[in-house]
């Protein structure tokens, strides 16, 4: 544990009455300063994370540090910590000045100073003349950005999100998404957010955990995830991929739709079975003698910037190309890749051997 740690969870699970466990033995780290995703399809737990550290819900078994001390049943007005949820949750009877003076009109502070504060943190989320606004005059963005006052008002030393900017529309989503960025660069202050959209995920965190089934299947910064996905799960989820069936050669070496390849995977056993995941911008479209793979044309759709390409390979794999060039549907193409462009998954693999396999192949060794 490093001494940034601000929140620590020890083999946390959470079960409710005699149902299956909603959290299953989860642990992890959660720097000062960061920017933290928690990324997940519909019911993998990622709100019981975010109940648990503020308190709202205390675990089932494990424990939960907060800058080191154990407050597993520490209630949530005592923590450091501020939410803002999926609707908001703003008064609707008070202005914009009230919402977010709420808080600090309940801890009895001085007028000039909740005066002062309020201020400030308006003009942090650009909000600055519209104290006296009432809240059903405010858009969604800006409610979303009083909702983001209130939290940052307290000074809290972490703020978690819940799906913030699921209500907007597309262009306003990606507009807040720069603004919170920027914001909790601006702050400084630690921010937990959740999301189910993985370009979203990509494109604001520092770290992403990745849940599934109530676990944490990978975590690590948005290159990571996306490069070097651990399993299918992982792949499937972040971003389109190609995924086959492959064998493991020998080191370096690999084997799928009955070709032999470079790759730059070591540390697996010989004739391993394993999967192989191949992302659709980094095969390029060639000539079929040229191509490593050869293929034919099944479809295309043009998606503005490339198009993308469904081709099958003599085995019946299915492989997608997000390419600027055209192909023509019905024809033989070839396809080409680099042998670092082929990410090996090993079947079964947790999170901890993964990192340790990789570690020891950035070093040079390989014992498995
Ligand atoms: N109070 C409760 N009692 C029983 N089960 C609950 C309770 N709260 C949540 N659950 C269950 O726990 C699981 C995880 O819920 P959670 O809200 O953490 O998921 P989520 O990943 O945030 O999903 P979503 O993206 O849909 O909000 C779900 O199956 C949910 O039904």
């Amino acid at each position: 544990m490093s001494d940034q740690t601000i929140i620590r969870f020890e083999n946390v699970t959470k079960q409710y009455d005699n149902d299956p466990a909603v959290l299953n033995d989860v642990s992890f780290e959660i720097e000062r300063g960061k920017f933290y995703t928690l990324l997940g399809p519909s019911g993998c737990g990622k709100t019981t994370i975010l109940r648990l550290i503020a308190g709202f819900i205390s675990p089932s078994k494990g424990d939960i540090y907060f800058n080191n001390k154990k407050v597993n049943e520490v209630p949530a007005n005592k923590r450091q910590v501020n939410t803002v949820f999926q609707d908001y949750a703003l008064f609707p009877h008070l202005n914009v000045f009230e919402n977010v003076a709420f808080g600090l009109r309940i801890k009895k502070l001085k007028s000039e100073i909740i005066n002062q504060k309020v201020i400030e943190a308006l003009k942090f989320v650009n909000l600055e003349g519209y104290e006296k606004r009432e809240i059903k005059e405010m858009s969604g963005g800006q409610r979303q950005r009083v909702a983001i006052a209130r939290a940052i008002v307290n000074e809290p030393e972490l703020i978690l999100l819940d799906e913030p900017l699921s209500a907007l529309d597309l262009k306003l989503r990606t507009e807040m998404q720069y603004e919170l960025r920027e914001l909790q660069r601006n702050l400084g202050i630690t921010f937990i957010f959740v999301t189910h959209d993985q370009e979203e995920a990509l494109a604001m965190s520092d770290e992403i955990f990745v849940l599934n089934n109530g676990k944490i299947e990978q975590s690590g910064t948005p290159n990571d995830i996306y490069d070097e996905p651990i399993n299918r799960f992982v792949a499937d989820f972040i971003g389109e991929s190609n995924i086959v069936e492959g064998v493991m050669v020998e080191d370096y070496v690999v084997r799928f739709t009955s070709k032999t390849f470079a790759c730059v995977d070591a540390g697996l056993n010989q004739n391993e079975t394993v999967e192989i995941v191949i992302r659709p911008e980094d095969l390029e479209i060639t000539s079929p003698d040229v191509g490593k793979l050869k293929v034919k044309v099944d479809s295309q759709l043009f998606r503005g910037v490339h198009y993308e390409i469904s081709c099958y390979d003599e085995d019946g794999n299915e492989w997608l190309v997000h390419s600027t060039k055209k192909a023509i549907v019905g024809s033989e193409i070839g396809l080409y890749f680099e042998p670092e462009d082929i990410h090996v998954m090993r079947l079964g693999e947790t999170e901890e051997e993964f990192d340790k396999r990789l570690e020891a192949y950035e070093e040079g060794s390989y014992e498995s």
